[in-house]
């Protein structure tokens, strides 16, 4: 299997601080990868890193094949879908939930005037309609709730057909419902042979979709733990990231953590 993504000793300074310390990591092909730690560890700066979007301070970073710093990052670009708070506030307001996710597959945020071929429209229905927004693809993209423009960002983020997804913290800010929803869209997805090799960031266990395979963890910037799921999601190495004792425990396909009672 080839690799998706390949860093090697990869640390980006800021202020005299490594906010990613010395990371070395690969995803291969069909791999699904959470990355799990507390606020402030390193994990949407690793995802920058993955996406192209962040040039580390030292080390080296191959991203589907292409090494970074003598590619083109317009060409690798369109190989990547990105979902995340970052992206969704780049995305206009008042563009409706089609055309959100029809303008990925032209490489914009915004609507222009430009014909959209009948194709791409119907790729950008069949992945709203995946993704439970069938009802809404007239709404205004500002008009969502949480869960709502979660999920078209998703299926944007599949419109260019990507051979890398990105998922950053997918589940942030839903209510129960609404995170158990997407947990089994996205168990969907990663169980899907086909579907492009997947990495997302979450603080929370409980996110995590059946269908992942490896997790890392990461605390300060430094990793913690990196693997399959079922060797290194352990209460040690979880209670190591987050620093604070913590048994978790799987029941069936899913995950759930606890802090031990104070004495
Ligand atoms: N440009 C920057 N200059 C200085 N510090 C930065 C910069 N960008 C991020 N940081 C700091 O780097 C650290 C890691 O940030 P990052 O956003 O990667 O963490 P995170 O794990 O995604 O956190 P959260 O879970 O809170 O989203 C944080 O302490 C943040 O304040």
């Amino acid at each position: 299997m080839s690799d998706v993504l390949e860093l090697v000793d990869v640390s980006v300074v800021r202020d005299g601080r490594a906010l990613v310390d010395q990371v070395s990591w690969s995803v291969a092909e069909g791999e699904r990868w959470v990355i799990l730690g507390p606020n402030g560890a390193g994990k949407t700066t690793l995802l920058n890193i993955a996406s192209s979007y962040l040039f580390p301070t030292s080390g080296t970073v191959q991203i589907l094949g292409e090494k970074m710093g003598g590619v083109d990052v317009f060409e690798l670009r369109p190989r990547i879908g990105i979902a995340g708070v970052a992206l969704a506030e780049k995305l206009p307001r008042s563009q409706t939930v089609l055309e959100t996710v029809l303008t990925a597959a032209y490489g914009m945020t915004a609507h222009w005037q430009e014909s959209y071929e009948q194709v791409d429209e119907d790729r950008a229905r069949a992945f709203l309609d995946r993704l439970g927004m069938s009802d809404y693809l007239d709404r205004r993209f500002g008009t969502l709730s949480e869960g709502e423009r979660k999920r078209t960002l998703i299926a944007r983020a599949m419109m260019t057909d990507p051979e890398l997804l990105l998922l950053d913290e997918p589940a942030a800010g839903l209510d129960l419902g609404g995170r158990e929803d997407l947990v089994r869209r996205l168990g969907r997805l990663a169980r899907d042979p086909i579907a492009p090799s997947m990495v997302m960031v979450t603080h929370h266990v409980e996110e995590i979709a059946p269908g992942f395979t490896h997790v890392l963890m990461i605390r300060q910037g430094k990793v913690v733990a990196a693997g399959p799921m079922e060797t290194e999601l352990s209460s040690r190495n979880l209670s190591l990231c987050f620093g604070l004792p913590l048994v978790v425990e799987r029941r069936g396909d899913r995950w759930t953590a606890n802090g031990l009672p104070l004495k």
